[in-house]
């Protein structure tokens, strides 16, 4: 009981048992099978596993974008620990707006807003508190966008408008940011760029950071990689190197749903 209280407090998302279906009968798929995984808080954690492992239904089902069939998510906020199953919609958008981020590979600025209205976009909806203007301009200017702050998305190329989807994700706080597949759609350099400043998100601003990549050089960037396959947790590793985790996905490919020999297959990471 003792090490069960431990986890909970210092885990910053803990789900447990969840589970997801889409569709019924024999077109039945069932991205999320009994998943139960725990993300430390103050951590980067990437999560991979191959296509279809259901990590995008994992990353929209902790965020609260997407709702599971059963099982229980907490989250570790300002105000103590919020469970999201059985929250109302609306209960719901507050929790979204207050305590997450969340980073998409397609980055989803609203393209007739400048960057900087694209940054501060969720912290002035609803009324909530306006953003810390020395936090933004420390944010801003550690991603490189001081001076791009009065650009339309067109304006930017992808690395600069992921930074600006990166800085709006960061700017509010939040307890948990999520990026799906956040460096997809950059370039190598643009790729690096970013896994950069979420890295200085959980170093120097002590968020946590939960992404999902299919890329084990991205993946080696974090503290831990939780590995899916067939919509459970199959693996935990601390600090992997990428050629680990490279064989670790191949592993996951040919053996799915079956966990390894001799590794963690509670889930959790912390
Ligand atoms: N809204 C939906 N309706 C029906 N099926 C869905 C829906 N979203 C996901 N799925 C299915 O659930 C399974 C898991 O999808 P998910 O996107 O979570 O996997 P993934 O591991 O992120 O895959 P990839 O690496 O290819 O992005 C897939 O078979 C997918 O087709």
């Amino acid at each position: 009981m003792t090490t069960l209280a431990k986890t909970t407090v210092q885990a910053a998302v803990r789900a447990e048992a969840l589970t997801k279906t889409y569709g019924a009968g024999n077109a039945a798929v069932r991205p999320l099978q009994n998943l139960t995984v725990s993300f430390p808080a103050g951590r980067f954690t990437a999560v991979m596993g191959p296509s279809g492992s259901g990590k995008s239904t994992l990353m929209h089902v902790l965020a609260g974008l997407d709702t599971p069939d059963g099982g229980d998510i907490t989250l570790a906020t300002d105000r103590g620990p919020i469970s999201l199953t059985g929250l109302t919609e609306k209960q719901l958008t507050r929790v979204r707006r207050d305590s997450i981020g969340f980073i998409f590979q397609a980055y989803n600025l609203i393209p007739a807003m400048t960057a900087e209205e694209n940054i501060v976009l969720p912290s002035s909806l609803g009324g909530r508190a306006q953003v810390d203007k020395t936090f933004f301009r420390h944010v801003v200017d550690r991603l490189g966008l001081t001076d791009r702050l009065h650009h339309r998305p067109f304006e930017l190329s992808g690395g600069q408008q992921q930074r600006v989807a990166v800085a709006r994700a960061l700017v509010a706080r939040p307890s948990v940011v999520f990026a799906d597949e956040p460096t997809g759609n950059l370039d190598q350099a643009s790729g690096a760029e970013v896994l950069d400043l979420l890295r200085t998100a959980v170093d120097e601003f002590g968020q946590t950071v939960i992404m999902v990549t299919h890329d084990a050089a991205a993946a080696a960037v974090a503290d831990s990689t939780v590995l899916l396959a067939d919509g459970r947790v199959v693996q935990t590793r601390e600090e992997p190197s990428a050629e680990e985790l490279a064989a670790a996905m191949l592993h996951a490919g040919s053996v799915v749903g079956a966990p390894a020999a001799g590794q963690a297959t509670d889930g959790g990471v912390s």
